[in-house]
């Protein structure tokens, strides 16, 4: 499996390492012709009004339209990455994606300086708690009926998924953890098209 990492802003060089260590191969993704040979992509925390700036003027944005029109494209947004993912945004609205049906209200969990981390539960991932960081992390003010609830904090949910998309609030790659990397590889996996035998 390889994965994509936009390689726009943030932590990119965290999630190349922790999508290797979790049994993917990683790639950085800038224009439309990297999303040739990649089966999914993670779109990375930063500050989503220019990325999705940037990915519109890069052509990404059609792009990803397009790769994705089948629906077995899986794609991961974390924090700003999810606020690209979101279909409605409350506040400032970056160009964007738009595919999880959720509501996004942006640095809705405080300034830089109130940047926290937690231990969640999240089911999915086993008993032991994950380390979740959330930096001006956006809250998700309305879920969809198709959204599918993965982790609360505060009785908030923080991480969620809908068909082939998977969001989280806070960042997975700032601990060493990298259970969620190996929970969306998964996820791409179940999604890749088999490869048809060739005798
Ligand atoms: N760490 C993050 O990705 C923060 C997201 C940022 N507050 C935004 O709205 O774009």
């Amino acid at each position: 499996m390889r994965i994509g990492v936009l390689a726009i802003q943030g932590d990119v060089r965290e999630h190349l390492r922790h999508t290797e260590r979790a049994g993917a191969e990683a790639r950085e993704v800038r224009l439309p012709r990297d999303l040739d040979d990649i089966n999914g992509l993670i779109m990375p925390g930063g500050e989503s009004t220019t990325i999705g700036m940037l990915m519109a003027e890069y052509g990404l944005i059609d792009a990803l339209k397009e790769r994705t029109r089948e629906g077995r494209f899986p794609i991961y947004g974390t924090c700003a990455g999810l606020i690209l993912l979101a279909r409605d945004v409350v506040g400032p609205s970056p160009a964007r994606l738009g595919y999880v049906d959720i509501e996004a209200a942006r640095n809705a969990y405080g300034r830089q300086v109130a940047s926290f981390e937690v231990g969640l539960d999240i089911p999915c991932l086993g008993s032991e708690p994950f380390p979740a960081v959330f930096i001006r992390a956006p809250k998700i003010t309305r879920l969809g009926p198709d959204v599918t609830p993965l982790a609360r904090y505060q009785g908030e949910v923080v991480m969620a998924e809908q068909g082939p998309y998977l969001v989280s609030s806070f960042h997975p790659e700032m601990s060493p953890d990298i259970r969620i990397h190996e929970y969306f590889i998964k996820k791409v996996e179940s999604l890749s098209p088999v490869r048809e035998a060739t005798s």
